[in-house]
Order: structure tokens, then C-alpha cells, then sequence
């Protein structure tokens, strides 16, 4: 057996010249991108990497080793992307201010709802016309009609997960997300007054108030049905006046349309939040803006969500979501919805944008917004 010692020495001798190859094959690639941009190609060649690894393997004398070769021709080829988008001009990002008095904002359902709630805890009195509609997309066309300035929509919850029609609309919209507001979410049984718990047999609320109760539903045997809104099912269900259907939504609804708290914090995880997202016409950033949203699609290539991966990775950026939706047209291709802590006004955070873009078919920066919580 050969003593570390040498080994280590051999290794040492080996990475000199493989750096100094690495080098040289680089400094080539200054001249590859040079010729692309001259002549309008694109920095990714997928009949060339293919060429690339298959000639290499061929010339694998150790069979074993043939899956090695390919991941370090693959990685090559990839730092090698990397390093000819920084001779790209770089996209410059359109960032425009937000506006600020005399607000126009659109929500889904009526007052008392976790989206009003949510409106007036991130606008507060900056809001002069508080529009609501009964859908989701509804907010989304009257964004596109001009018709509000704002629109603020739950984008995923705590318990649940992501409402994925409002994932789906702000990519078919191509609108920007502004902001971000994570609210603090009670559900509670109501019912007429007079009720109690073991008088309600039914209950209407939002698909999403049903999943985040379901195991106190479960406990009372109580049946669900779906209403476009909490606060709506609230108002439908005084209407009715019927002491066996109850709803499910805040204490606000409660007070509002009049009925009774039967049972308080039903929630089934006591720590249950939803995000809501402010969305705009515009990409804004502010200085306290410290989260990014991305969405992009990808080529049917190995490795390919893993190079986004390692970008970001490299970068020491802090992923902090992703999230994928089928395209509609395609079927078994996806969108890639990726979110990461950072500023448009940090450089590190533009440079990884930019390798991000160069890496991946489709992508679009959705926003760079402030956080708040409530
Ligand atoms: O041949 C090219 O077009 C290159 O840019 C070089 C290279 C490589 O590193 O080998 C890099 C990217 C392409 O996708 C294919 C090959």
C-alpha cells in the first residue's frame, strides 16, 4: 500500500496541471462568447454538450469511472456557462416607484375576510377605494383593466400550502408582486345566534377554512361545504337562519353578519399563517425590500434544476421556497416558481439573476418586496 503522504503529493501534481488546463479552456471560452454575441447565438448548445460527452466518454479506459467523466465534462461545461455570462451585457432591471396615496385596491370576498383583513393591515389609511371582487382571477382582470392600482391575494398557508390557482394567474397575468404581508389566521365555528356546537351539522366556508379545520370537523362529525369566501359563507349562513349550518371564519365575519362564536381557534395547527402578496403592473423595490420571487421553466436536460440549484448555492444566497405548476399547454413540463432572500440593490444578488436567466429556457423576475407580518 502506497503511504498518504505520496498520494497526496500525486494528487497535488495532477490538480497543477488540471487547474492549469481548467485555465486554458476558460480563457477559450472568452473567445466562444465573444463569436456569440457577435453572431446572436445563445450560450447554451445542447447538440454540442451532447457531442462533448459522449466523445469523452469514449475515450474512459476505466469503464467504472464513466459516470464520474460524464458528471465532470457536465460540471465543465456548466462552470464554463457560467463564466460566458459575465461577459453579457447584463438585462437592466426596470425598477419603478410605488404609489404611494390615494390607493385603489382590489381584494376576493367581502369585509370580513381574511383578505380585507389583510388589505387593511398592509395599506392601513393609504387606501382611498377598497374594491372587492368574488374571485381570484376577478382581482387579477381588474388589475389588467386599470380598474384598481393594487390587488392583495393569499398566495400559500402555513397549514395548507400554496393556492396554486394565484400561482397560476400572476404567470398568465404577468403582473409583479410588491409586497408581502404574513397574517396571523383564526378560524372559528359561527353559527345563528342561539346554536351551539352540537346543533350544527353543516358547515360553508372557503376550501381553504374547511382544510385548515378539518380535524375539529372531523371530531363533530360536521359536514363541509365549499363557498367561494369565509366571510361570504358567514353572511349566506345568517341569511339562511337555520341553527344546524354553521361557517367557518373570523370573529370579525361574526360581528359583522351577526351570528355567534360556537367554538373559538378551531385551526388545526395553532401556529397557522397565510401569505398575501400585494401585486402591481410594475416591478418596484424599495430599500427594505429583502425578498426576491422568480418564475422559469427548464429544458428536458439532465442536471438542469440542479445547475439553478448551484447557482444559487454558490452565490451564498438563501433559497426560501420553491414551488412547481404544470403548464397547461404541455403536459409533464412545469413552472418552477423559486424565491430567495435579497435586493436588486445588492450586486451579488444581479450577477445570480443573471446566471439564473442564462440557464434556464423561460425566466422572469416577479418582484423584489418587503416583508411585513401581522
Ligand atoms: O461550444 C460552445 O458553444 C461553448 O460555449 C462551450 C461549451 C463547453 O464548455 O464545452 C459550453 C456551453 C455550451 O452549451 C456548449 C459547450
Amino acid at each position: 500500500m502506497k503511504d498518504l503522504k505520496t498520494c497526496r503529493d500525486e494528487i497535488d501534481a495532477i490538480d497543477q496541471k488540471l487547474i492549469a488546463l481548467f485555465e486554458e479552456r476558460m480563457h477559450i471560452c472568452e473567445d466562444v462568447i465573444e463569436y456569440k454575441m457577435a453572431h446572436h447565438m445563445e450560450i447554451f448548445q445542447s447538440g454540442r454538450e451532447t457531442e462533448v460527452i459522449e466523445k469523452n466518454l469514449k475515450r474512459v479506459q476505466d469503464k467504472k469511472l464513466a459516470p464520474y467523466v460524464r458528471n465532470f465534462v457536465l460540471q465543465n461545461m456548466n462552470l464554463s456557462k457560467r463564466y460566458q455570462t459575465t461577459f453579457l451585457p447584463g438585462e437592466i432591471i426596470d425598477l419603478k416607484p410605488a404609489k404611494e396615496e390615494n390607493l385603489i385596491v382590489g381584494y376576493q370576498g367581502v369585509p370580513g375576510s381574511f383578505s380585507y383583513e389583510a388589505m387593511e393591515s398592509y395599506f392601513g389609511d393609504r387606501v382611498a377605494f377598497k374594491v372587492n371582487y368574488p374571485h381570484f382571477e376577478d382581482v387579477f382582470k381588474a388589475l389588467k383593466a386599470h380598474e384598481i392600482d393594487y390587488g392583495i391575494l393569499p398566495l400559500e398557508n402555513s397549514t395548507t400550502g400554496a393556492i396554486n390557482d394565484n400561482y397560476d394567474f400572476i404567470n398568465d397575468y404577468g403582473f409583479y408582486i410588491v409586497g408581502e404581508l404574513s397574517l396571523s389566521v383564526s378560524q372559528n365555528l359561527l353559527g345563528i345566534p342561539g346554536s351551539t356546537i352540537d346543533d350544527i351539522q353543516t358547515v360553508y366556508s372557503h376550501s381553504q377554512g374547511l382544510l385548515q379545520t378539518s380535524q375539529f370537523l372531523a371530531k363533530h362529525h360536521i359536514a363541509k361545504e365549499p363557498y367561494p369566501n369565509t366571510a361570504m359563507a358567514a353572511s349566506y349562513v345568517s341569511h339562511l337562519n337555520n341553527k344546524h349550518i354553521g361557517a367557518i371564519a373570523s370573529k370579525k365575519a361574526a360581528e359583522l353578519y351577526g351570528l355567534d362564536v360556537l367554538a373559538s381557534d378551531i385551526h388545526n395547527d395553532k401556529s397557522n399563517h397565510t401569505r398575501f402578496i400585494v401585486i402591481g403592473h410594475n416591478l418596484e423595490s424599495s430599500k427594505q425590500a429583502s425578498r426576491i420571487s422568480t418564475v422559469f421553466t427548464l429544458r428536458h436536460e439532465v442536471g438542469a434544476l440542479y445547475e439553478v440549484l448551484q447557482i444559487i448555492k454558490d452565490h451564498q444566497i438563501n433559497m426560501v421556497r420553491i414551488e412547481s405548476r404544470p403548464i397547461q399547454s404541455s403536459p409533464w413540463e412545469y413552472y418552477f416558481y423559486l424565491d430567495f432572500d435579497g435586493s436588486l440593490h445588492d450586486p451579488n444578488v444581479v450577477r445570480t439573476i443573471d446566471e439564473l436567466r442564462a440557464c434556464t429556457y423561460t425566466f422572469r423576475l416577479i418582484g423584489n418586496y418587503e416583508r411585513k407580518i401581522a
